[in-house]
């Protein structure tokens, strides 16, 4: 408490790609008018040098905008770039996550005894690590490396779309505090961005990360012309061994958490708009004959797939339980991205 009231919040936001600086826009747009929260929104950039010479920091804080992940859209004056982690989250006691779920438990060990007390989190990655010990969702990686509470927000929220601020609705999955899961719901709450608590957490962040590897089965599908029944029923099939994974792993995922914006919403719009899609349908026309590595690289300018390395660390989850016949459709994905398969496997069907 201080001077009797109690106080305010401070939001760090770790990550500064297209959803990163979007997240941070939005954010920034509550704690300039909400009195619970500081205005300030400091965002961590993994620091780069722009062709212009200029380090990426630099320009996003002389233009209040992110020139290489979010050209044309203004993240607000009370969005601070600031390329050194530490200095980023020291005085936070909110933190958002949002890289690229690669990069995230480097991020976490350089945090480790760096967080003000109390600190909590709220993870917007979509993927997870597989351990020895089996699979590991971001935010349990996040909790287990920090000690600290993490929620996840998931949902239908292509970034550029939110940039422009588009309707759109997300989910909220937390583990117990309901009051936690109330405040970042609070603080990512707005007009043309709803959002919904659910206490499913590993539901919800199972849904945002399998749908990633759907979604390069639905652009597999588009790069051989395959057609809108096709897509739909990649869809279906995906869904259907997105839930039976999900209850495979943790018994306790809800049957209601995939009618939510996480679950059929997400699935939905990934495989009709997202980047996971583009770069499938791009892979597929090619024959296969290109890797997803480099088309990544040619297409995206620096933003990152998930899909791929999901559908790897999905596959090693099944081969270690044997599970691979029961999940035709997640298992072929994989082996069609490392070329063990060609494109066209993804319609021969041992999938239904
Ligand atoms: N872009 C979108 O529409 C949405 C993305 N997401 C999820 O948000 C997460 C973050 O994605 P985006 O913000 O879109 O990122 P992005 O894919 O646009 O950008 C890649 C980011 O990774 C950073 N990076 C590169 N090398 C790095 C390293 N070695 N260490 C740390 N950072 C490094 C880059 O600086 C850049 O900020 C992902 O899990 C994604 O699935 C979720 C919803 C929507
Ligand atoms: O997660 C997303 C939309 O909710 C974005 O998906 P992509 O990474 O495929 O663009």
């Amino acid at each position: 408490m201080k001077n009797g009231h109690a106080e305010k919040h401070r939001v760090a936001v770790i990550g500064s790609g297209n959803w990163g600086s979007v997240a941070s826009r939005l954010i920034a747009s509550n704690t300039a008018k909400l009195p619970a929260f500081h205005d300030e929104v400091r965002m961590w950039v993994f620091e780069e040098t722009l062709p212009t010479g200029e380090k990426l920091s630099e320009s996003i804080n002389q233009a209040h905008e992110n020139c290489k992940y979010l050209p044309g859209i203004k993240l607000g004056t009370n969005v601070i770039a600031d390329p050194d982690l530490e200095s980023a989250v020291k005085d936070a006691d909110m933190l958002v996550f949002v890289t690229p779920h690669q990069f995230v438990e480097g991020i976490c060990k350089k945090l480790v005894g760096k967080l003000r007390p109390g600190a909590e989190a709220i993870s917007l990655i979509k993927g997870m690590e597989v351990k020895m010990e089996g699979p590991c969702m971001i935010s349990k990686l996040i909790t287990d490396t920090l000690g600290i509470n993490c929620c996840v927000l998931m949902g239908a929220n292509i970034a550029n779309e939110i940039a422009v601020e588009k309707f759109s609705e997300a989910t909220i999955g937390y583990r117990e505090d309901k009051h936690a899961a109330n405040r970042w719901a609070k603080l990512f709450s707005t007009s043309y961005f709803l959002v919904a608590v659910v206490e499913d957490i590993e539901g919800v962040e199972l849904c945002g990360t399998l749908k990633n590897v759907v979604a390069i089965a639905a652009g597999l599908v588009d790069g051989l012309d395959m057609g809108n029944n096709t897509k739909a029923a990649i869809m279906r099939i995906g869904l259907r061994e997105m839930r039976a994974f999900s209850k495979l792993l943790f018994p306790s995922v809800r049957d209601n958490t995939f009618f939510e914006s996480c679950g059929v919403a997400d699935l939905i719009t990934t495989c009709l708009g997202g980047r996971n899609r583009r770069v499938a349908e791009a892979f597929a026309r090619n024959g296969g004959k290109r890797s997803f590595d480099e088309l990544e690289a040619e297409m995206l300018h620096g933003q990152k797939l998930q899909g791929v390395s999901t559908a790897r660390e999905v596959y090693e989850v099944l081969t270690y339980h044997g599970w691979q016949e029961l999940f035709p459709l997640l298992s072929t994905v994989h082996e069609i991205c490392i070329g063990q398969l060609p494109p066209t496997s993804i319609v021969e069907y041992r999938l239904c």
